[in-house]
């Protein structure tokens, strides 16, 4: 293994690559692979649902519940490919195996979402929902078994690139390698959406979901070339048996050689690969217990794309020129790791270096938790915000009176009517979920003696009898003008629409048409648009981003550099593992607690983690750091000396596991651990 700077041919990695600015070439064709298959990841996810439930037809709670299903095995996965490559493999056949398994299930979702393919009576919509229900489910399944599986060795193998000696370059790589990921899901979580939004078909135009998954499928390809096109540069750590079996071995004998019957003779070079793999299983234990409370970092922060969102749907969007929807403030967090990262690694590290602070990896960790807790606060104070300006609402709540004849209507308001309302007896709106912020609701109360028309440009709401009033319809935010007609006479009225506002048109009875007919209807807000502003969810974006950079980029660095070379990604998979137990905290907390004041589910979780927090930096405190590579190398030089002393005794190199009686057995143990490091 060249690890050392050659002098001839400048290479400093390992490997053959070539060294620009002091890191190895190979490492661009990883970051590139990263880019391109978070792009592909993030911008499927981020269509997800919406395919779930206007392409398959799911209820809310179904398509809720598979997706969330599908995110969480997407970080049980990558234990089945950190094995697979850690002990069978390598990462780099490993990589390319699952990548394609992963662009096959990207191309199943893109074919499950072409609506013409069951589309026999050509009228827009399938015909054998099971077959896309079972694609895209095959689909899912091979994505989620690609994207997690491939997940911890591609950071592992990133690592792998660089020399003993090339610590700061590692470090820079997995800020880089971050970065890309950001960029990659940045970039997609804009497209795929408006891909979504397109219209396609052969026989009919449907919304173009097959687009935004195909786009994906497209870049996972990508990754997969590139990948492969960088492969004779890189640095490819043999795989060293299977572990998990040499683990079970080892704990075996070790077992064995305890309770002393029929126990075993061992070459004293056995001896000391036994004292390695238990040395190597010892580093990995420390770190995953030091992990047990990492889960609630992920339990906060994996709430931006669920409980964040929601409560963006209650908040203003208006940005000027830009309206944004509550699920893109989530690209909030891209945009800002995509400037924090540079800004802690060039500015704030290399500072809080200056002032004399051994600002450590579990420091800084510490550290991110807290920020992440911050955030939540911030959270739960703007959610008291958004309470306090509903709480002003559901006192106004109107009565509405007729002229002639009073009809007479008690609204019951439940919820805001940008968050999928659904319409209850025709009178009271209740919130059961998100979907098209865009969207707000009205009617039309006829005070008047002839039945009355009403219609945009863009559609017709129907006739409303003489005293009666039309269901509750949708429109989309901003100005609105109706046509009122009676016969072949018509007025029209405009009004304003703000986000999130429900309105109640009350059409007098001595509207003349013909006329104006803008002072002979009275608007009454069923519910206000929202007041509270969207940018005030920027503060606990940039807590949690900042949480993230100190929390996440450290954690991925950490798993890496405390790992012994044989399970890098095994231990890459367990700090996954904690994303994944995270994600089932969300679902265990929110079905149990059921707090109904949000606010204070909010403040919950800060403590949680806060509380945790101060678990995590007791047992961080009883860590200590370890150069895996060192240790190792003390082992390899003792296995060696050994080796070559087995060999000179004709026979006993040869000789496995040779039954012995228990005596003999520890005489040779005995000796073989007194000897000293
Ligand atoms: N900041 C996230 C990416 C993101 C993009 C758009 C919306 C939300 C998040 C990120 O960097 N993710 C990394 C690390 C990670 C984070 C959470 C769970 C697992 C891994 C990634 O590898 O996806």
């Amino acid at each position: 293994m060249a690890d050392k700077e050659d002098p001839k041919n400048g290479k400093m990695g390992k490997g053959k690559s070539k060294v620009v600015c002091g890191y190895p070439l190979s490492i661009f064709f990883i970051v590139v692979n990263e880019f391109c298959e978070r792009f592909s990841y993030y911008g499927m996810r981020a269509v997800l649902v919406l395919y779930f439930k206007y392409f398959l037809r799911w209820d809310d709670d179904l398509a809720t519940s598979i997706y969330h299903t599908f995110v969480a095995l997407c970080y049980l996965t990558p234990i089945l490919g950190a094995i697979v490559a850690d002990s069978w493999l390598g990462k780099f056949k490993t990589i390319i195996y699952l990548s394609i398994v992963y662009a096959v299930g990207q191309v199943a979702m893109a074919v499950s979402a072409i609506h013409d393919i069951t589309d026999s009576d050509r009228d827009g919509t399938p015909d054998s929902m099971t077959f896309h229900i079972v694609l895209s489910m095959v689909g899912l399944f091979l994505i989620a078994l690609g994207t997690g599986g491939i997940k911890p060795c591609v950071a592992a193998f990133g690592g792998d690139q660089f020399g003993e000696h090339q610590d700061r370059q590692r470090r820079t790589f997995f800020s880089v390698f971050y970065l890309c990921i950001n960029g990659g899901s940045l970039l997609s979580t804009i497209i795929t959406p408006v891909l979504r939004a397109q219209e396609c078909g052969i026989y009919s135009k449907q919304k173009c979901y097959s687009l935004a998954f195909g786009v994906p499928a497209a870049l996972m390809v990508v990754a997969l070339v590139v990948f492969i096109i960088g492969s004779g540069m890189y640095y490819k750590a043999e795989p060293q048996g299977n572990i998990m079996l040499d683990v079970c071995k080892c704990i075996g004998v070790s077992l064995a050689y305890t309770i002393c019957i029929n126990t075993f003779y061992i070459t004293a070079y056995q001896q000391w690969l036994k004292k390695l793999l238990i040395a190597q299983i010892k580093m990995v234990l420390k770190v995953l217990f030091l992990y047990i409370p990492l889960p609630m970092f992920w339990t906060l922060f994996d709430q931006k794309g669920s409980r964040w969102t929601l409560q963006a749907t209650t908040m203003d969007g208006n940005f000027g020129a830009l309206v944004i929807q509550p699920d893109q403030m989530q690209t909030v967090n891209p945009i800002l790791i995509l400037t924090l990262v540079p800004i802690m690694d060039s500015l704030i590290y290399p500072l809080i270096k200056k002032c004399g602070l051994n600002f450590t990896p579990l420091k800084r960790m510490t550290v991110g938790m807290l920020l992440a807790a911050i955030a939540f606060v911030c959270a739960a104070l703007v959610q008291i915000q958004i309470d306090v300006s509903t709480k002003q609402l559901l006192h106004s709540s109107p009565y509405i009176l007729s002229g002639q004849g009073f009809i007479y209507f008690k609204l019951t308001i439940k919820g805001k009517a940008n968050s999928d309302t659904e319409i209850v007896e025709n009178q009271a709106i209740t919130f059961v979920g998100f979907t098209d912020y865009f969207l707000v609701y009205f009617r039309f109360v006829n005070g008047m003696k002839t039945a009355v028309n009403v219609s945009t440009a863009a559609a017709d709401f129907g006739l409303i009898e003489p005293f009666y009033y039309s269901n509750y319809s949708q429109i989309k935010n901003g100005k609105a003008t109706f046509t009122l007609r009676s016969g072949s006479q018509s007025c029209e009225y405009s009004t304003n629409f703000g986000f999130g506002s429900s309105y109640t048109f009350f059409i007098h009875s001595t509207l003349v048409f013909g006329s104006n007919c803008q002072d002979s209807v009275t608007a009454v807000e069923d519910i206000k648009p929202n007041s509270v502003h969207m940018a005030l969810q920027i503060p606990q974006y940039f807590f949690i981003t900042a949480g993230e950079v100190m929390f996440s980029v450290t954690g991925l660095e950490f798993s890496y550099s405390q790992a012994p070379s044989n399970m890098k990604a095994v231990l890459q998979a367990g700090w996954l593992f904690t994303v994944a137990i995270g994600n089932f905290i969300v679902l265990i907390v929110a079905e149990l607690a059921k707090i109904p004041k949000q606010w204070a589910e909010y403040v919950l979780f800060a403590s949680l983690l806060v509380a945790v927090c101060v678990i995590f930096s007791i047992m961080a405190y009883f860590y200590t750091y370890i150069d895996p590579t060192e240790i190792e190398a003390q082992f390899k030089k003792k296995i060696n000396e050994d080796d070559e002393d087995d060999k000179s005794k004709p026979g006993k190199a040869e000789v496995e596991m040779v039954k012995r009686d228990s005596i003999k057995c520890h005489d040779e143990y005995d000796k073989a651990t007194q000897t000293k490091m």
